[in-house]
């Protein structure tokens, strides 16, 4: 008999209880920017959505795209400027990103999907006024960076019981047509919110949140929302992470079960966080 063969039917096996578990539950997975750097890895990361979606998991798939913006805010000779963790966006800024996250990324993950034999449908926060944003509330000026207002998540709701796996960029509109950019961390955890998802998982390209952000082996795997402040205030948490940690403690406040951020450079790991009992990544709890 072949070993590897068992073994490999071992592995599956326990993935059972797993999946009876989320049958038919909501997650929302954000896909950030720097998790898409590397093909090979971008292919696991699809593959792992397509898979949960496959085993009856309604996955809705929040997309970044940071870099992309960067690079081609460069290409045009505009600066990219970031206040805690937030990009400013004026005029300009804000075409390329409704251009580059509801157009070029958006499309390209849909593609990607549709390769690996899923059914995804590619919307941006604007269609169907997804995401009703106003002007973000801050000391620092932002320009059009959004603070979510509302979401009317029945387009996405109607699209997970027809079987598709809706592909979600994180741009907004208000009332008079106002586009505005959106973390999509952010994106992710009022989503998560309004459908009451079971997890939210953040797919970043670091292990987690970290004692020290150089040191990789510093993670912290367990984080209570009451902790959040002191690891603010002591500077632990800064740049991009404020917004993701912020968007773990509001999904959890709101209700969301679990709120996790894992490390998209582990080949698979949405499944090793999904389906098995190894924990990864930092989790946020009560
Ligand atoms: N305590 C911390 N642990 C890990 N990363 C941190 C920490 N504090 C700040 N960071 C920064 O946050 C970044 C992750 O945020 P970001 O680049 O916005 O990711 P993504 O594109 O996946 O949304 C890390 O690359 C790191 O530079
Ligand atoms: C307001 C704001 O900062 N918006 C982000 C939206 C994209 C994003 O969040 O992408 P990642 O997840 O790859 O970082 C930006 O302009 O970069």
């Amino acid at each position: 008999m072949n070993q590897n063969a068992v073994i490999k039917a071992e592995i599956l096996s326990q993935a059972l209880p797993y999946i009876q578990k989320y049958h038919d539950k909501v997650v929302v997975i954000k896909y950030g920017g720097n998790a898409m750097i590397n093909e090979e890895l971008k292919m696991n990361v699809i593959q792992d959505v397509v898979l949960l979606s496959e085993i009856g998991i309604k996955v809705i798939l929040v997309h970044g795209g940071g870099p992309e913006i960067n690079q081609t805010l460069k290409k045009m000779n505009i600066e990219s400027q970031f206040i805690h963790g937030l990009r400013y966006t004026d005029d300009e800024t804000m075409n390329v990103v409704q251009m580059v996250l509801a157009g070029k990324t958006n499309k390209d993950l849909v593609k990607l999907i549709m390769q690996k034999g899923g059914n995804a449908v590619g919307i941006s926060g604007i269609d169907n006024q997804l995401i009703v944003a106003k002007k973000h509330e801050s000391q620092d000026d932002l320009g059009y960076v959004g603070d979510i207002v509302k979401i009317n998540a029945h387009i996405i709701i109607d699209l997970l019981d027809k079987g598709y796996i809706p592909v979600v960029s994180s741009v907004g509109t208000d009332e008079t047509g106002q586009t505005y950019n959106i973390n999509a961390d952010t994106a992710a955890a009022e989503i998560a919110a309004q459908i009451q998802a079971e997890n939210m998982i953040l797919v970043s390209d670091i292990p987690g949140l970290l004692m020290d952000k150089d040191d990789e082996s510093t993670l912290i795997p367990l984080v209570h929302v009451y902790e959040v402040k002191g690891l603010t205030d002591k500077g632990i948490i800064s740049g991009g992470m404020i917004p993701k940690v912020e968007c773990c403690v509001r999904a959890i406040r709101e209700n969301v079960k679990k709120a996790v951020i894992i490390d998209g450079r582990i080949p698979h790991s949405i499944l090793i966080e999904m389906l098995s009992k190894d924990g990864i990544g930092t989790m946020f709890t009560r």
